[in-house]
């Protein structure tokens, strides 16, 4: 498929239920992360939701050292059919069977990935639909190193590659744009994504106690409000006993920029009714999306 006739018709924007599940007990054991991530999709679907999102590294804890053992090979090459009877990947066989068990929508979080060809080392989200079938995937494009004196250094580029493309999906209800966590502070990305059609962005991610309290709600009622689409990260539950220390506070904000829901620091579960009438009435009411000045600055989601 080429970028063209994939950027073209985006869905109807119909009304749809999301769910975030800010997930808790992610610990040493990979399998433990995924079983109690799988009994936490269950739950979720109880709720009838058309799209369940999980957070930033559900199968593995947090911290560059922890990537490259908890890596696995998914192989998914987008526009190509990929076969999950094959998959070498236990996280992607268990999310595929969880969003074909619940008949949802699913974006998987994201897990450290390792490429079948280059064995560099990713932070990768992949996104199933309800008949299971793995149809998207997403590399952190934008690794999160940085050194606040005092507070906190973490750096992903010691064992991590960044992604180099954009990505998007269409479901029967929406075109969802994909980000992972430190993705947020470049607005270019959710820029172009918003460009390219869609009317909802979803980034799994992990902010700490640092960055949380300041940026968190800010930077997505940020990108929402630039960008007129509705905006939510899906972050891991606090835990002070492990390594790193997530904010927490799972959010969907909407495109006038108003947090429509928002988690504690615990695990738990978030509902929403996205409403499409939000998105028409901001972006009708603030026409911005017709008001560029493309003759002073340049349009970045241009060849993209
Ligand atoms: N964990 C991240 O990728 C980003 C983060 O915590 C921040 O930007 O702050």
């Amino acid at each position: 498929m080429t970028l063209m006739s994939k950027l073209a018709n985006p869905p109807t924007f119909k009304p749809f239920r999301l769910a975030l599940i800010q997930l808790g007990s992610i610990g040493a054991n990979k399998s433990d992360n995924l079983k109690h991530a799988r009994e936490m999709i269950l739950k979720a679907a109880s709720g009838k939701p058309d799209l369940i999102v999980l957070p930033e590294c559900f199968n593995s804890p947090y911290g560059h050292v922890h990537f490259p053992v908890y890596a696995e090979k998914i192989g998914f090459k987008p526009g190509e059919a990929y076969d999950i009877g094959k998959s070498e990947s236990e996280s992607v066989k268990m999310l595929s069977s969880a969003a074909k068990e619940c008949r949802t929508w699913l974006i998987g979080g994201s897990i450290p990935e390792r490429d079948a060809s280059s064995d560099d080392v990713y932070n990768t989200c992949t996104v199933y639909n309800p008949q299971g079938e793995l149809v998207a995937s997403h590399r952190k494009v934008h690794l999160f190193d940085i050194d606040i004196p005092g507070k906190i250094k973490f750096k992903e580029s010691e064992t991590l590659t960044g992604g180099t493309t954009t990505n998007f999906f269409d479901t029967d209800f929406a075109r969802i744009g994909l980000g992972i966590c430190y993705d947020i502070r470049f607005p270019e990305l959710a820029m172009i994504s918003a460009r390219q059609g869609c009317q909802v962005l979803v980034y799994p991610g992990a902010f700490n106690m640092t960055t949380g309290p300041l940026h968190w709600e800010l930077l997505q009622r940020g990108r929402a409000v630039d960008n007129q689409v509705f905006f939510s990260m899906c972050s891991p539950a606090r835990d002070t006993t492990a390594g790193y220390h997530a904010w927490g506070h799972s959010m969907v904000v909407d495109p006038m920029g108003k947090v429509l829901c928002e988690a504690e620091e615990g695990e738990q579960i978030l509902y929403t009714d996205v409403d499409p009438k939000v998105f028409d009435e901001a972006r009708a009411g603030i026409p911005v999306t017709m008001q560029r000045r493309f003759d002073v600055y340049p349009d970045v989601s241009v060849g993209l």
